[in-house]
This record gives C-alpha cells, structure tokens and sequence, in this order.
C-alpha cells in the first residue's frame, strides 16, 4: 500500500465525522493533532471549563462529549487561525478561560436585562433561506438606544469578583447573550446553516448617541467577538447608516481591531432594503423593497424567547449555580 493511501485511511474516520467542508489530509491531520492535545488543553484551563456553545470539549469518552459537533468547533478553531495549530490551541485555551470567566451562557439563558435593551435586538429564523449562512441571523437596531450612559456601565470587571457578580457592562452582557443564543440555532455539520448572519440597523442613530461609554463597550465586543467566536460570522450588514455618518465605517476600518477577513465579510447600504439576500416576502416592508407577506414589525418575528439552551450547556450552568451557592455560603459561615 502507497504512503498515501495508508495516510489516507488513517484520517478516514476522523474526515467522515466533519460535514461543514471536505478535509484535505493535511488539514485532518492538525485536527486529529488538537483532538490529541485536549487533555492537556483543558488542563491549562481555570477549573479546567471545558465548555463552547453548549458543547463539551473533551475527550471521545466523557459524558456529553459529542464528537462530531466538537470536530466541528475544533475545525472553526483551525481555520480562523489559517490551521496554524500553536495559534488554534492558544486560541481555545483563551477561549475557555474567557468562557469560564464571563460565562456567557447565564448572559444568554439566565440574566434578564433591562426593559431598553429588548428594543435593540432581534433573531430571525428565516427557512428555507435565500442565501447560504443567512438562516440565523442577530439584527442590532442601535438606533433605537436611548440611554446609553446607564447601559454602557460596568459592572464587577476584576479578578475578586465572586461569580455571581458576572464582568462587563449589561449592554455587553446582552450583546453577548443574543449571539449565543442565535448559535444554538445552528447547525455545525450543515454547511448552509453553520454560520449567522448579523444587521446593525442605523434607522435613526444620531451623533448624539455616541457616548465614550458606548466606544469602549463597541471596541471591547468586537474584540470579544474576533477572539472567541471564530468563523461563525457569514454576512454583516450596516443597513440605512446615514451618509453623514459613513466616515464611522472608515473609522473602524483604519483603526485596526478589525481583521481583514472580517472586513470583507461587511456590506454597507445607506437604505433598509435587504430584499436580495432574504427568502422572498419573508421580511416586514422596511426592509423590503418587494410586496411582503411578513408582519409589520419585526419585533413579530423574533425567535429569541423560544431558544432553549442544549444540554451540556445545562450541565454547564448547575455547576456555576452549584458554585455560586458554595460562595454564598461560605461568606454566611
Ligand atoms: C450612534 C450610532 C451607533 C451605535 C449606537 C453603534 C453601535 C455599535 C456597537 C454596539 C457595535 C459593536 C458590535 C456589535 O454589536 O455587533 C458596533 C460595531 C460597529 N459599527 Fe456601529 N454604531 C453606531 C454607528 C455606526 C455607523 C454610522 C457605522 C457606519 C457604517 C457603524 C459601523 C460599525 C462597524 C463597522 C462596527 C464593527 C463591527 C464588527 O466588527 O463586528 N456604526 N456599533
């Protein structure tokens, strides 16, 4: 048998466990080298958190470990690090450490925020979609922010913090909730739906609405967003971004903290009008310049409420409850 027919067969297994894209060997071969260094990842990790989306990272026989949807978020690792593996594996230990710390799922299944921020974020959950990646998406309606002084404030950032005082600013911790909770609605062995798409929608943002505040929180999100949610963006849309207000984009753009990869995932319009991209008469009229059928408001098709968390995400919020009760009552003893 040829060296690389045995090659070949040796990653077969591993290759047929990966349905969002065809591994070359080269490329199976640095995913069955991260697949053997999570031992060792997870033991560099604080409280060794093994979890990402829900999902546990560990090895094929602990509990809860599915295989196949691991590979999947191991390969978006790989991937957004151009299968560079030393960059991947810091990248997840990162990521977990970043999880275990920020505990994004509470900001996604258990905190409730307040009433404003619902006025800002919708999912939709449009099938059969128009365009690859475009099932899930998160809209961002900034302009309808009003007070962004009480939203942007932080709240319990340093290491001391006990863990049922969680860091960052509530609008963050929102931002944060909203894009996980759209990722339990993909699937990762889909290739059409293993991705989201994300609208900022500018309708009525003013300068006015620009607070310091509000810079550092968008600064810091979209350094969040680069470092832990690799490959998981397909399409941005700016939407109705008033021309007066174009040089913000140019602003973000030379500025640095966005990757190039990113930028070229970004798609700017001064109008509303995403007909293009999204299934026919699927959308309200404001974002459409076809007749729809859709519902007036958008706010009619929101999903977010009736996303329920998978379960060792679950797994994964007990044991935080279990240690906030321990922290509580070793303050009382
Ligand atoms: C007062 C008005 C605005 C508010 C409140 C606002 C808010 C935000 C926030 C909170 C983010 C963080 C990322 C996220 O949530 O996904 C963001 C990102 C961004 N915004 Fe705005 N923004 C405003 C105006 C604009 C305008 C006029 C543009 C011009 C196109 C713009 C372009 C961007 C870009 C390019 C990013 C980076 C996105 C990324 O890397 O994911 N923003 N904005």
């Amino acid at each position: 048998m040829s060296d690389s027919k045995t090659e070949k067969d040796s990653y077969g297994e591993l290759k047929a466990t990966i349905k969002s894209t065809e591994l070359t060997n080269e490329q199976a071969s640095k995913l069955a080298k991260l697949i053997e260094s999570i031992p060792s990842i997870v033991e560099k990790v604080t409280n060794n958190y093994d979890e990402i989306f829900g999902y546990r990272i560990n090895v094929d026989s602990e509990e809860y470990v599915n295989i196949p949807v691991r590979n999947e978020i191991l390969l978006k690792f790989l991937a957004a690090d151009e299968y560079d593996l030393d960059l991947s594996t810091k990248r997840l230990i990162k990521t977990l450490n970043w999880r275990n710390k920020f505990q994004p799922l509470s900001a996604a299944f258990v905190e409730t925020f307040d009433a404003e921020l619902d006025k800002l974020g919708v999912i939709t959950d449009l099938k059969p979609a128009a365009k690859e990646n475009l099932q899930v998406v998160t809209w961002n309606l900034y302009g309808n922010l009003k007070s962004p002084k009480k939203l942007f404030e932080k709240f319990g950032d340093n290491a001391d913090t006990p863990s049922s005082v969680k860091p960052g600013s509530q609008f963050l911790r929102w931002r944060i909730g909203l894009m996980e909770k759209a990722i339990q609605l993909l699937d990762f062995a889909d290739p059409a739906n293993n991705k989201l798409g994300q609208i900022h929608d500018y309708n009525n943002v003013s300068m006015f609405s620009i607070d310091p505040g509000m810079k550092a929180a968008t600064k810091e999100i979209i350094e969040i967003f680069g470092d832990n949610y690799p490959e998981l963006l397909s399409t941005k849309f700016f939407i109705n971004v008033p021309i007066l207000m174009a040089w913000v984009f140019t602003f973000f753009k030379t500025i640095g903290v966005i990757s190039a990869a990113t930028l070229k995932k970004f798609q700017v319009l001064n109008n509303g009008d995403l007909s293009e991209w999204f299934p026919k008469g699927s959308l309200p009229a404001a974002y459409s310049a076809e007749k729809s059928k859709a519902a007036d408001s958008l706010f009619a098709l929101d999903v977010a409420s009736t996303i329920k968390v998978n379960e060792y995400g679950k797994v994964s919020l007990t044991k935080l409850w279990d240690k906030q009760v321990e922290e509580i009552n070793d303050t009382v003893e």
